[in-house]
């Protein structure tokens, strides 16, 4: 099991509850060391098939801004890499820092990024419900992709420009025709490796698949991210930024790679 400590370092600061689970053996993020990781020469690409028109809205739920999808259908699936079956789209989200230097939850020989973006799938051919599969072996596949400072990614503004509306804590607003896969790096390098939840209820139901190359936004529209709250309306206002979990040990797993 992973150490028990509950000193201080591990209450993050927008959590009250301790950050390792008692007994968990495969919590994630996890810092992914290149040279440590085997290629695995039979991992197929990822497949990624979204329908736009499957995006139902966006919402604040106080650790992040998360657009969510229809997923009564396999109209959005994610296939093939490590997955044995399609997993219906559920959901994307992000993890930021208060600035630049920091902000996502993995990182590369313990290189960090300024954010992160996971696409959240679930195994709708082993469990009847998202909400069953969160809690389950298998029962997740999140994409992971990494964020840097760069050019302005022009897909990504219509999302920017509408999370103004989604800045307190529950705020919800209806978004539509949304195709995620403009957010994926075009080369198809990855590593998978089994881990958790990285927010509560952390449970170690997730399939990572961590795509090697970042896509690059630019800083107004990271600035954006931060402009975003914790808090709900009449509340104190808490900027919600350094919403990422802390690297957690590796423990004995091995990360695989799709490419050499
Ligand atoms: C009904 O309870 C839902 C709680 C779990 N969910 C909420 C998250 N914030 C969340 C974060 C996830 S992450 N950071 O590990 O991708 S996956 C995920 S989730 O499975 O969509
Ligand atoms: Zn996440």
């Amino acid at each position: 099991a992973c150490s028990l400590q509950h000193n201080n370092a591990n209450l993050h600061p927008i959590w009250k509850g301790p950050l390792d689970i008692p007994g968990g053996s495969r919590q994630s993020p996890i810092d992914i060391r290149v040279r440590d990781s085997v290629f695995h020469p039979n991992l197929a690409p990822i497949s990624t098939q979204y329908d736009p028109n499957t995006c139902l809205h966006i919402w604040n739920n106080g650790y992040s801004f998360l657009v969510e999808y229809d997923d009564c259908t396999n109209k959005s699936v994610v296939s093939g890499g490590p997955l044995e079956n399609p997993y219906r789209l559920k959901q994307f989200h992000f993890h930021w820092g208060a600035n630049n230097d920091w902000g996502s939850e993995h990182t590369v020989d313990s290189k960090v990024f300024p954010a992160e973006l996971h696409l959240v799938h679930w195994n709708c051919s082993r469990y009847r419900t998202f909400e069953e599969a969160i809690m389950e072996e298998n029962g997740l596949a999140v994409i992971g992709i990494f964020i840097k400072l760069g050019r302005h990614h022009e897909k990504l503004q219509k999302l920017v420009d509408i999370l103004p509306s989604v800045r307190y804590k529950e705020s919800l607003t209806e978004f539509n025709y949304f195709d995620p896969s403009c957010l994926l790096p075009t080369c198809s390098d990855y590593w998978t490796y089994s881990g958790s939840l990285t927010t509560p209820p952390l449970t170690e139901s997730v399939t990572w698949i961590m795509m090697k190359k970042p896509i690059e936004v630019d800083h107004s529209q990271l600035a954006v991210f931060r402009s975003l709250l914790y808090t709900a309306v009449g509340e104190e206002e808490k900027n919600m930024v350094d919403n990422f979990r802390p690297l957690q040990p590796l423990m004995n797993r091995t990360v695989h790679s799709s490419f050499e």
